[in-house]
Parts: C-alpha cells; sequence; structure tokens
C-alpha cells in the first residue's frame, strides 16, 4: 500500500492507495511544527476510529510548504521504515518534461497536477487548482508542464479585504444571487465571487488564444465546484486530481 501526502499552504491530506482505490483521506492543518510522533497519533487514531487496516510499504509526498518535508521523512521512516519518495527532488523522476527558465522552481503540487490531468485527459490541458493560491497550470500535447498562472486564493483575497478595511467584516465565500450588493457582506461575496468568474474565463481564454489552440480545462480543490454553478465554467472537475497524480509518479518511479 502507498500513502500518498499532499501538502498545500493551508491543509495537508494523507490518501491511502491500495493499487487500485483509496482507503480514506484525511486532512489536517500544515503547521511546520508537528513532529513525526504528532503525525502518528492523529494518522493511527483515525485509521482505528474507521477500522481500517493498513500495511504501508511506501510512501510519496508533494509539499508547497519546504519546512514539513522534515518531519514527514522521519514520519515515514520511524512508522513505515521507508525513505519517501519527494516530488521536486532530484530522485523523484517524472513521466512528463518541464519546460520554464533556467532555474525556475515549480511547486510541485503543479506538477503533479499536471501528471495527473495528463494521465487522465491527455495533452493541450489547463489544470486550475483552488488551494491557498488559485493555479493554473499549462500542459501541452505531450504532457509537458510549460509554465502557468498564479492568483491569490479565493479566501486569501476575503481574508486581504479584511484585513485591509476596518469596516469589512470577515465572510466566507458563497455564490450571490445578484451582482447588485445591497450590504456589505453581499457586495464582498460579489467582489470576490463575480471577479474570480471573470479571472477564470478571462485567464482561460487568453491561455487558449496564446497557444492558438482548444484546451480542455480541468478544475481540482474544494471550492472548484461553487465555481461551476451558474455556468459551466470548466469542462472536468476532479477532487482526487492532486493524489491521482501521486499514484502515477509513484507507481513510474518503481518501474525502474
Ligand atoms: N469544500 C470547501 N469549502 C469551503 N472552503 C474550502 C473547501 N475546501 C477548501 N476550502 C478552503 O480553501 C482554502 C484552500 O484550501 P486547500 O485546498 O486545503 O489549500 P492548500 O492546498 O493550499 O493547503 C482554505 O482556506 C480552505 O479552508
Ligand atoms: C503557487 C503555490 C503557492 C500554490 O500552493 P498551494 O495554494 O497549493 O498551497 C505553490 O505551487 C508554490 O509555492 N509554487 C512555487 C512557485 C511556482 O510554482 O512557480
Ligand atoms: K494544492
Amino acid at each position: 500500500m502507498l500513502l500518498a501526502i499532499d501538502c498545500g499552504n493551508t491543509n495537508t491530506v494523507f490518501s491511502i492507495w491500495d493499487g487500485e482505490t483509496f482507503l480514506c483521506t484525511l486532512r489536517t492543518s500544515t503547521e511546520h511544527q508537528r513532529t513525526a510522533d504528532q503525525y502518528f497519533v492523529w494518522f493511527s487514531t483515525l485509521l482505528n476510529h474507521f477500522g481500517i487496516k493498513t500495511d504501508i510499504r511506501s510512501v510519496i509526498i508533494s509539499s508547497t510548504v519546504p519546512r514539513v518535508v522534515f518531519n514527514l521523512r522521519v514520519f515515514s521512516d520511524r512508522y513505515f521504515n521507508c525513505r519517501p519518495l519527494v516530488v521536486g527532488k532530484p530522485d523523484c523522476r517524472l513521466p512528463v518534461d518541464v519546460r520554464v527558465d533556467e532555474g525556475t522552481q515549480v511547486g510541485p503540487d503543479r506538477l503533479v497536477n499536471t501528471v495527473a490531468g495528463y494521465d487522465l485527459y491527455g495533452g493541450d490541458l489547463i489544470v486550475v487548482d483552488f488551494g491557498t493560491a488559485t493555479t493554473f497550470d499549462v500542459v501541452a500535447s505531450d504532457g509537458a508542464y510549460i509554465g502557468g498562472v498564479i492568483a491569490p486564493g479565493v479566501n486569501l483575497s476575503l481574508q486581504a479585504l479584511h484585513e485591509a478595511a476596518a469596516a469589512l467584516p470577515h465572510v466566507d465565500i458563497t455564490m450571490p444571487a445578484r451582482v447588485i450588493g445591497t450590504n456589505t457582506v453581499d457586495c464582498m461575496q460579489s467582489g470576490v465571487f463575480w471577479g474570480y468568474v471573470g479571472l477564470i474565463d478571462g485567464i482561460c481564454d487568453r491561455i487558449k488564444a496564446e497557444r492558438g489552440r482548444a484546451m480542455k480545462v480541468v478544475a481540482t480543490g474544494g471550492l472548484a465546484p461553487l465555481f461551476q454553478q451558474g455556468h459551466a465554467i470548466f469542462d472536468v472537475f476532479r477532487d482526487d486530481l492532486t493524489m491521482h497524480g501521486l499514484t502515477v509518479i509513484d507507481a513510474y518511479n518503481k518501474e525502474g
């Protein structure tokens, strides 16, 4: 069995892959201070709770937060007796090319999304991932990652409004019925929701124009379905896209 760990700037997700399906998916907040032992207490408690028996033989990690990797390595080594494969490190090979400026560090989550998108849907893709940041990853016809776009995340945008303006409260994102808000909360939700719809549509159209071809738009991340309401902004939504990519990369590295 494989333990796949996707560590984002806000949340870290653990999924157990038995070679055919994900047995379970567990989520915790990302904190670099958390030790290997703390991870294990949390992990084993939840597995017991769900009555899941595991036999984890390998671990793969994608982390957008470099500092958490140390403790996750110790966790893997101490409790599963294995050296984890870490996406972005030289010993982790990728089944796709990465064509960016020399010396550029691409977020490992974006590489994983590229691999997953290409495996599931083929090339000429735009992968949109709603995380702390919203990323657009452009996948060429041969599956290569050729760059993309990084925009502020949905919650980050709402949080920034609240933090910068004394009279603006903390609000959660929802789809407002109308564009014209008649109270502060509606106005803020409208700005972020409809602003984001425009951002997604506009960026995808411009990427397609720049590439001069039709491209499929694949979305992932908990907030993606929210934007699919109203009008079809994406061609496909796949919640476990990043996890799928981790299983593909693990298999590719085991092929030798
Ligand atoms: N289903 C959801 N509904 C509402 N908010 C969500 C949902 N999923 C994630 N979020 C929020 O979206 C933001 C990004 O979350 P996440 O996708 O875990 O980011 P990251 O991968 O960068 O850690 C967080 O503020 C999180 O609370
Ligand atoms: C853009 C990101 C912050 C997104 O991270 P996330 O929202 O998933 O936490 C991450 O992919 C990252 O740190 N990238 C490095 C720069 C780059 O990808 O070009
Ligand atoms: K992510």
